[in-house]
């Protein structure tokens, strides 16, 4: 059975009409950003910025960390919010010109928009054909993250649950629709 379920797969049109989608993969990438520290790069002049010098030739960083968690720009950091992503009516507001999860400037992070675009579809195909569920004997601890360069979360155990029955799903992932 299908319960409140759009009845053909997700595509990227259906883009525009997902904005808390959106606004929970924006929500996941500022709380726990996967590269929590930018690449290293080399300031070509003398900086001069709030008082510090910045030499030429000195190694600097962006800090996705702490910029994805100032309490004047994110109020609440430490909370996992996706609505403050979205404005009064559920669309996405203007604070996703905020989002330095990809870097910024000259180089921030080219692959973006292949990052965005098969994050957005990986997570509608699966929200759409799958009911996922903590499990009761298994509770989840979201602090646990490795400390890598690459950050992502520790192994945990959750049910998932089909939506729909296998073989629909089959025909569904050739077919792009179901009966
Ligand atoms: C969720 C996924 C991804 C995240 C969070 C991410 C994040 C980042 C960050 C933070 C930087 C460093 C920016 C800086 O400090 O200057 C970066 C650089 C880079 N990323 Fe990504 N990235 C992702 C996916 C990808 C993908 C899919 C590709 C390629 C297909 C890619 C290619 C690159 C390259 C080539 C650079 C170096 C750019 C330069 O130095 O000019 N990234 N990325």
């Amino acid at each position: 059975m299908i319960e409140n379920q759009a009845r053909h797969t997700p595509t990227f049109n259906d883009s525009s009409s997902l904005p808390q989608l959106h606004a929970f993969l924006l929500e996941t990438l500022r709380w726990r950003p996967i590269v929590r520290i930018g690449f290293p790069h080399r300031a070509t002049k003398d900086i001069l910025w709030r008082g510090y010098c910045i030499p030429k030739g000195a190694t600097v960083y962006g800090c996705h960390w702490t910029l994805s968690r100032d309490p004047t720009v994110f109020p609440a950091p430490e909370t996992f919010n996706p609505q403050r992503w979205l404005d009064s009516e559920g669309r996405l507001n203007d604070d996703h010109t905020k989002f330095i999860t990809f870097g910024f400037g000259r180089r921030v992070c080219p692959g973006l928009h292949l990052a965005n675009q098969s994050l957005y579809i990986t997570l509608a195909f699966l929200l759409w054909s799958f009911r996922i569920v903590q499990r009761p004997d298994a509770p989840i601890n979201t602090h646990a993250f490795n400390d890598a360069v690459i950050s992502h979360a520790a192994p945990f155990d959750i049910d998932v649950i089909p939506r729909v029955e296998v073989a629909k799903l089959r025909a569904m992932m050739t077919d792009g629709c179901i009966d």
